[in-house]
């Protein structure tokens, strides 16, 4: 048989040059490439055989052999192979779109920039799949020898990657395709690892191939699991499966709430499994925490931690995203940009939320391990500009000062009394720390149901989100209470001039406070202490500061209860003894007193302790 000596299109000689000069780091990407060209054309295979009968493949299946002493790697298929034409036309060249376009690019960018071309090329040859010239990586020849099923010969190629490659007809080649690799020798610096180790090959194929549909053979092993759980009818995948499969990708032992598949066909296609953990992992709150999606492409492994995949407030989500249509040679660069990752990404995330709230209808139990578990991250969620927060808000459930059981919004609003129009709430940091403040004394005498929010990120979202099915959440430690007041509280002219002087003399002399007012907002507190309707709570000040951002000091509104005696008293004895010294000390203690019942800090706690302790010698 005659040999023909060809000359590359001038593109994939381009290619070829990136490659023998390899642009990318990890190498071991070669064999993933191999393996999943050998697992299309078994598909092509199969796909042909329906029709004709002669074509199908006895034991479908990958071979990988590895020859320590040739240092030589094959991987070997019984697929649908190639004729010549096949092998010149779709090796030899790069038929595909825009890759030309592409190297072109990448050629000026590597003008530019002479020297760092690497990280750039990288990216850019994303973009399309390299695939088989992948190989020249690591090789310094590639033999591959192939057969079309139902032809009568096969074909020889060979190439050392430089300009030219040879062909020639060949009468014994078996149905298939096989890949020789000549390796070049191992280079652990430069990531060239030994790729006739058995335990390398391994790895590999188990990190990038695990789930490809055909057995991948070494010796009378197979590397593979095949189970690809979400390429199969849910009906036929057993419950203990998908366990045993959210272990595997997770490698948590506790069994997750809740599984999720979604497939989507069309111009795009893809299928995700997802799984609902049941636990918060340890690192759910620190900035670099991994994200649990990891993406496939047709069963090939790309990349773990696919932030592009799901927004951060769901992170703790696990599983897996198989798009079909995507290059295996993706950068994250490019994920982060492409038009159809982000609508799978607003479908996840509508999918995960819905199938929240289906928990939430139909499985209390679930819902509520799942809310205690990931509520404060899935309440993130409301802070960014994100479509979902009207989804959020529907999953979300709150601790309130009426029962033990946290509330739903829809509950909260379905118990509002007649004639509320807001949705009450107080911040804090515990719920005993905000359940025993003064400021909820009237809300609770009246039964006024109030929210109570002590997750830090509580603070911030419910100023963005502002409201909730029309209704505004409404603090009730800032801006005045417009409670309805029965009769005998209501605040007449009458009383509050009486208390004018007061007021104005408290407001002269207590420096912390911007305002000195009557409410009726008490019943047995003497004081409390608000926020301006548009000012920032204690606590968020407390946030702002431990994140090492100081703020010019906040001061607040000092409310009075008129019922209360010590404030009836202290207003008795400013009319008759405005000087006293003593009435001074009384007015700083009645402002702490207001501090501490909120579970605020002290600034001078010894000069309140001595103030204090006076007093109550006294009056013994
Ligand atoms: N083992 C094989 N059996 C049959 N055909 C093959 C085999 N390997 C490669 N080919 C053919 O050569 C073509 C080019 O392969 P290559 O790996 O360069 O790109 P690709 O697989 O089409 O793209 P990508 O790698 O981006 O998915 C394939 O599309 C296929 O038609």
């Amino acid at each position: 048989m005659t040999t023909e000596t060809l000359e590359f299109q001038a593109e994939a000689r381009q290619l070829l040059q990136l490659m023998v000069h390899s642009i990318y780091s990890n190498k071991d990407i070669f064999l993933r490439e191999l393996i999943s060209n050998a697992s299309d054309a078994l598909d092509k295979r199969r796909l042909a055989g329906l029709t004709d009968d002669r074509l199908r493949a006895e034991d479908p299946h990958i071979a990988v052999e590895a020859d320590k002493d040739a240092r030589t790697l094959t991987v070997r298929d019984n697929g649908i192979g190639m004729t010549r034409d096949d092998v010149v036309g779709l090796i030899g060249t790069i038929a595909r779109s825009g890759t030309a376009e592409t190297l072109r690019r990448m050629k000026e960018r590597a003008k530019e920039k002479e020297g760092e071309k690497n990280a750039e090329s990288a990216e850019l040859i994303g973009q399309f799949g390299v695939g088989f010239y992948s190989v020249f990586m690591v090789a310094d020849k590639v033999t591959l020898l192939t057969r079309r099923a139902g032809e009568e010969t096969g074909v020889r190629w060979e190439s050392d990657g430089g300009g030219t490659y040879t062909v020639e007809t060949v009468e014994d080649a078996p149905e298939g395709t096989s890949v020789t690799v000549h390796l070049r020798p191992a280079d652990e610096e430069d990531a060239l690892h030994d790729y006739v180790d058995e335990w390398k090959i391994r790895e590999i194929v188990k990190r990038y191939s695990d789930f490809i549909a055909f057995p991948i053979r070494m010796g009378d092993d197979t590397l593979n699991s095949m189970k690809a759980l979400w390429a199969r009818p849910r009906s036929e995948v057993a419950d203990e499966e998908y366990r045993e499969f959210y272990r595997h990708i997770s490698h948590d032992w506790t069994d997750p709430l809740e599984t999720i598949r979604m497939r989507a066909e069309g111009t795009f296609e893809y299928e995700a499994l997802l799984f609902l953990p049941a636990r918060a992992p340890h690192d759910l709150f620190q900035r670099d925490a991994r994200h649990g999606i990891q993406l496939y492409v047709k069963r090939v492994f790309i990349m773990d931690d696919t932030r592009e995949l799901l927004p951060s407030h769901l992170r703790f989500v696990k599983g897996v995203v198989d798009a079909a249509d995507l290059s295996l040679n993706i950068s994250r660069e490019i994920l982060q940009q492409d038009r159809h990752i982000q609508l799978i990404r607003r479908r996840l995330a509508k999918k995960v939320l819905s199938t929240v709230k289906d928990l939430m209808t139909n499985d209390a139990d679930k819902y509520r391990t799942f809310w205690r578990e990931f509520g404060p991250a899935v309440k993130e969620g409301l802070l960014d500009a994100s479509e979902d927060h009207r989804a959020i808000l529907d999953i979300a459930s709150f601790a309130t000062t009426v029962g033990d059981e946290p509330t739903s919004l829809a509950d909260y609003i379905s118990r509002m009394k007649d004639g509320q129009d807001k949705l009450y709430f107080m911040t804090g940091e515990s719920r005993a720390q905000v359940e025993n403040s003064p400021h909820l004394e009237a809300f609770k005498a009246k039964e006024y149901e109030v929210l109570l929010l002590t997750d830090p990120v509580d603070e911030i979202w419910v100023d963005a989100v502002g409201a909730y099915d029309g209704k505004e959440f409404q603090s009730v430690a800032r801006g005045a209470v417009d409670l309805p007041a029965g009769e005998d509280e209501e605040l007449s002219e009458e009383k509050s001039g009486t208390y004018a002087g007061l007021l104005t003399w408290l407001g002269e002399t207590l420096d912390d406070v911007k305002d000195v007012r009557l409410t009726t907002r008490l019943t047995s507190s003497p004081a409390c202490l608000v926020s301006d309707a548009d000012g920032i709570s204690p606590a968020l000040e407390k946030m702002y500061k431990a994140m090492g951002q100081e703020l010019p000091p906040v001061k607040r509104i000092l409310e009075l209860n008129p019922g209360h005696p010590l404030v009836s008293g202290l207003r008795a004895a400013h009319e008759e003894r405005a000087d006293a010294p003593e009435l001074t000390e009384t007015a700083e203690l009645l402002y702490g007193t207001a501090l501490l019942a909120e579970g605020g800090d002290l600034a001078d706690p010894a000069r309140f302790a001595k103030l204090l302790a006076d007093r109550l010698a006294r009056s013994i």
